[in-house]
């Protein structure tokens, strides 16, 4: 198991650039399963999500292959059945695209229970409730999900909660559908708005993603494209958050920044001094940080996939926070380990009351989940002493080359393989 060694104390000082999102890349390389022609996608994060699916993908039989520049080639025309029960399903969450993308295409699909972080119930009933809404069957036996369909039938679908991955899941499913889908209630996450552009330069018909009602009028057929994936805006955020946390001065390179904003809001809020430019942002920190409350909302409010590391920088600001998850009732599980470096919390149910400011201090810690473990890193470099973090294959879940991007902005990291 590979180990991060993090030495505290450095500002973050220089420019770091973003790579594409993981949560878009997560859902577009399944989705090039729609067309038997070929597609090359481009900007993808090289992260271990992106590499699994890799794998899946080449199991299938697709023809496959990504260069270190994050440009992907792949040509699926040679897949016959979409089969992707085995054990690699199951190390990440976003295998369940496969379900919507290989209904699709044949009418029938088998794919494993996916995983992905353990932060708490993550049902999948909402994808479901669509598949069946367009004329599917779905049984789950055995931790295998199984979606079979003689034709698939656009239909009205209102989402009981807002999903990203029901809604990426039910267009996936109905972009080829007879007739016309309208999803209500939808998310309206950036990646959203992604997945449907890669889908239209494919030939579907796909309006209003990005809004709560999304339409889609079926399509016979989807051809090859060339697509590039929107930056990541949680790593953004991550790296900004951490920029905050050491008081340092941080370009952030490669955004989006209207996609940034409920962070940007946050820390100007905190009194961080964020500047917005064309494609980049600027963060420079402050002595003395202010203290906030942050809830957790569907986009456009505060993602929850950056609350653990905005925790750790609420640890730093004077005064009472009040952290509230309201999308995942298990994502406070780092808290105890940020609790053993000093930090002064109180967690209860949905709540965190976050005591600032205190100095923490370094200590061996288990990274439980992906952010959590973004969330220790912060916590390493603004500790005093040398902090070790286990379980970094979280971190490459969704983190490309983070101790180099680290060590470019100054950062004393190194990475521990064993
Ligand atoms: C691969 C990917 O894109 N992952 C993101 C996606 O996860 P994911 O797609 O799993 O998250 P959802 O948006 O679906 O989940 C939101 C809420 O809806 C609930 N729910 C979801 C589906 C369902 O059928 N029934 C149901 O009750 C979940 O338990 C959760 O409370 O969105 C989350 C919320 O922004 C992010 O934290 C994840 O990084
Ligand atoms: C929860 C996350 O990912 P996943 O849905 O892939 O587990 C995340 O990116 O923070």
């Amino acid at each position: 198991m590979s180990r991060l060694l993090i030495e505290g104390g450095a500002r973050l000082n220089g420019k770091v650039n973003i790579s594409g999102f993981k949560n878009a890349a997560v859902a577009i390389i399944p989705a090039t399963l729609l067309s038997g022609d070929k597609c090359i996608v481009d900007n993808l994060p090289l992260i271990r999500d992106v590499f699994i699916l890799k794998d899946i993908m080449k199991d299938l039989g697709a023809e496959i292959e990504l260069n270190d520049d994050g440009v992907m080639t792949v040509d699926t025309s040679m897949i016959k059945k979409c089969n992707a029960s085995s054990e690699l399903s199951q190390k990440l969450r976003a295998s369940y695209y496969l379900l919507g993308a290989g209904l699709a295409r044949f009418k029938e699909v088998e794919v494993a229970y996916p995983g992905g972080c353990n932060i708490g119930n993550r049902p999948i009933d909402q994808h479901i409730k669509g598949f069946e809404a367009l004329g599917a069957k779905v049984e789950i036996e055995h931790g295998i999900i199984r979606a079979k369909a003689d034709k698939l039938t656009g239909a009205k679908i209102y989402l009981d909660i807002v999903s990203v991955g029901a809604t990426i899941n039910i267009m996936l499913a109905a972009v080829m559908a007879e007739g016309k889908t309208i999803i209500e209630n939808a998310a309206k996450e950036p990646h959203i708005v992604d997945v449907a552009n890669f889908l239209n330069s494919m030939g579907a018909d796909i309006r209003g993603a990005g809004t709560d009602i999304i339409k889609i009028n079926g399509v016979k057929e989807l051809h090859g494209c060339t697509y590039s994936v929107i930056p990541d805006q949680i790593e953004a955020g991550t790296y900004m958050i951490a920029a905050a946390a050491t008081k340092g001065d941080v370009v952030i390179d490669n955004v989006i920044p209207k996609h940034l904003e409920p962070v940007t809001a946050k820390l100007r809020e905190l009194g961080v001094e964020v500047v917005e430019y064309g494609d980049s942002i600027r963060v420079t920190g402050t002595d003395k940080i202010k203290s906030a409350n942050i809830k957790t909302l569907p986009y456009p409010g505060f993602p929850t996939d950056l609350q653990q590391p905005m925790t750790v920088l609420l640890t730093q600001a004077e005064g009472t926070s009040i952290v509230t998850e309201s999308i995942f009732e298990g994502r406070f599980k780092y808290v105890d380990e940020l609790k053993r470096m000093g930090a002064k919390i109180k967690v209860e149910g949905r709540t965190a009351v976050v005591e600032g400011p205190k100095q923490l201090s370094s200590a061996k810690v288990m990274a439980t989940d992906l952010r959590a473990g973004a969330a220790f890193v912060i916590a390493g470099l603004i500790s005093d002493g040398v902090t070790e973090i286990g379980n970094i294959y979280h971190v490459d879940r969704g983190y490309e080359k983070i101790e180099y991007k680290l060590m470019n902005l100054g950062a004393k990291i190194k990475r521990i393989e064993e």
